[in-house]
């Protein structure tokens, strides 16, 4: 039966937070027929107390709860969330899903409300969420959904797939790590992938906010949280794999299978895998394997022999060809064996963007768009120039200084590499640290790619979180020392805190001819130290500091300085 969501209000439709919001209608359900509907799917559920309230909404956080939700009690790494099934229950909650564990933690509450169990609980509330919810209505309705995964290039891809469609006429949705987007308006993200029972809400949302596709970034956590189950995307695409998040998966083995999961038939209809190396050869087999070969598109990026040169087409269904440097961007081509061609251009500066750029416009010819729709949004050089903020943000071009997300050794390898001036007395500047608690490897590892891309490297904080912060900053600068040992290029090294005067101090030592990248923090805002937040924009760092040196800013920039 459908119901009116008691909190939605649609004046407010999108006031809240992925947290908070929820469609306008949902699905009512009982207890009763919760467990036969998963039972109906094979589900192993037990129903051990049948109260009649009507269930509203689901909710995986005690926190969350709003009148008449399914609590769904997890277990977790620091706690069982049924021990709040009280506070869930004096929140509103209709009935309880949980474990057996969960059971004896909320036997005190349980007996006022619905209570269900299985032993497969972050399996059931992707599925139950989209009954629920309502997310993909058989009738179509729901928007055209793409979902992007790969250590580097998510969020920018997933921006790219959005002006496309954009410029052909559609109302977009965004999910990623910098803001969740519903046509103008902007809904703050705590997660790159939200919790599944948000992800449904929202996507339910977004329909009844008329928006017509959808661009997901779908992060390896999420797909090992089954954060994505119950969600069938129309199209998934893979950017690439290298180091990161080592911490979690352990073996860069287990980190491509958690990537894998997205290319399945749950999932996905369709796959476009950039196979530029051997990690994005496994994921196309992978994925092959799942989807079978006809669902499955090779894409070739790689740039060998100077840009100019195809690779076999029979290897590869789709490849990137004809890359000529333009502005600060570059022109190019994504050609298909069969001949069809697709010419483009971007000016987001580096490499990589333009691989970002080929993956975006073959997965919307891939969904079936009318391609010479397509092809001539194409043509237009703002179509795949959208402004990702913190990607590559160019603050001022004498001397350059650009602000970048890179924050693993991949992405700082290839941002040094895009910004090394043409100019033969340019020094390349960098700025970076390391994030705490998170993936310990790889900060020498990047410290020593600084040192062999950078003349001046300046080692500061990241996010070190609750860890403290100039042991992080020694490992990292152990790298730039090992490197420097090895007579690589860096001729300074320098281990500076806090971060404003690190990148004060980059400034100070550039010339005109000089780039310098600060690194690691992109779009953020504030600077996780010791569990406080503390306010802190690179973009009005940098802007700032070039001013106090005399040099001026791009005008975007010169605003945020203004506003902050
Ligand atoms: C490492 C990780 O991903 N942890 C996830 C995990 O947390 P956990 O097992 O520690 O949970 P817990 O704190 O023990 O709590 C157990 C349960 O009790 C609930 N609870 C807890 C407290 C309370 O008052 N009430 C309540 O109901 C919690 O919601 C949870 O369901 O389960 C939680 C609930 O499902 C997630 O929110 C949490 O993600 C945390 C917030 C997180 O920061 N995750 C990051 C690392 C992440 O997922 N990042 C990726 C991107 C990575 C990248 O590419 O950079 C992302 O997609 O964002
Ligand atoms: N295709 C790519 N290959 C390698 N590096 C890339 C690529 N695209 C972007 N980068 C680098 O990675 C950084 C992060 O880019 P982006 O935010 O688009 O990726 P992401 O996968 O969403 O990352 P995260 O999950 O950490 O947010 C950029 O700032 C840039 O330095």
């Amino acid at each position: 039966m459908k119901a009116q969501n008691p909190m939605s209000n649609n004046d407010s439709a999108l006031a809240g937070t992925a947290q908070t919001l929820r469609p306008a209608t949902v699905k009512e359900h009982t207890a009763q027929e919760i467990f036969t509907w998963l039972n109906d799917r094979g589900f192993d559920v037990e129903l051990l107390s049948e109260e009649n309230a009507p269930i509203l909404g689901i909710a995986m956080d005690s926190r969350e709860i709003q009148p008449g939700d399914l609590y769904v009690a997890l277990p977790g790494a620091k706690v069982h969330g049924a021990s709040f099934a009280k506070t869930a229950v004096e929140a509103g909650a209709a009935a309880i899903l949980t474990n057996r564990a969960g059971l004896e933690l909320c036997k005190d509450t349980s007996s006022q409300i619905g209570l269900l169990r299985t032993e497969n609980l972050r399996g059931v509330v992707g599925p139950l969420s989209a009954e629920i919810y309502g997310s993909q209505p058989a009738d179509g309705s729901a928007p055209t959904l793409f979902a992007v995964t790969g250590t580097n290039g998510k969020t920018t891809t997933t921006y790219m797939v959005n002006s496309i469609m954009q410029h052909l006429g559609h109302t977009t949705g965004l999910i990623g790590t910098i803001e969740i987007l519903a046509g103008g308006a902007s809904i703050p993200s705590k997660l790159t992938t939200p919790e599944s029972t948000h992800v449904h809400s929202l996507i339910s949302l977004m329909r009844e906010q008329g928006i017509t596709s959808m661009a997901m970034e779908v992060s390896s956590h999420a797909l090992d949280y089954r954060r994505v189950d119950g969600v069938k995307y129309d199209v998934a695409g893979f950017t690439n794999l290298t180091q990161d998040h080592l911490d979690l998966h352990g073996t860069m083995e287990n980190y491509c299978d958690s990537k894998a999961q997205l290319f399945t038939p749950d999932r996905t209809s369709r796959a476009v895998i950039t196979a530029d190396d051997q990690w994005g050869e496994s994921m196309a087999q992978k994925a092959i394997d799942a989807l079978g070969r006809e669902n499955v598109v090779r894409l070739f990026t790689a740039h060998g022999n100077g840009y100019e040169s195809l690779p076999e087409l029979e290897t590869f269904d789709w490849a990137l060809t004809a890359v000529r440097r333009q502005g600060i961007g570059h022109s190019f081509e994504v050609v298909r064996g069969d001949g069809v061609r697709l010419k483009s251009s971007t000016q987001l500066p580096a490499d990589f963007n333009v691989s970002n750029a080929a993956l975006a416009a073959v997965m919307v010819y891939e969904a079936g768009i009318d391609s010479n729709a397509l092809e001539a949004q194409l043509a237009e050089t703002e179509t795949l120039t959208p402004v990702v903020p913190g990607r590559m943000q160019l603050i001022s071009t004498e001397p350059t200084a650009i602000v970048d997300f890179a924050h693993n050794p991949d992405a700082l390898q290839r941002a040094l590499e895009a910004l090394d001036p043409a100019e033969e007395d340019g020094k390349v500047i960098v700025v970076f640290g390391a994030t705490g608690e998170r993936d310990q490897t790889k900060r020498p590892i990047m410290g020593e790619i600084a040192g062999r891309n950078a003349d001046i490297v300046i080692v500061t904080d990241d996010d070190p979180h609750d860890e403290a912060p100039e042991p992080i900053r020694a490992e990292v600068e152990a790298g730039v020392q090992k490197a420097n040992q090895d007579g690589a290029r860096v001729q300074q090294i320098l281990n500076i805190e806090p971060r404003s005067q690190a990148i004060a101090r980059a400034i100070e030592l550039a010339g005109p001819h000089d780039s310098i990248l600060v690194a690691g923090r992109g779009h953020e805002v504030a600077q996780e130290v010791a569990g406080v937040d503390l306010e802190l924009d690179d973009r009005v760092e940098v802007a700032r500091s070039l001013q106090a040196q005399g040099y001026s800013v791009l005008p975007a920039y010169q605003a945020m300085v203004d506003e902050a």
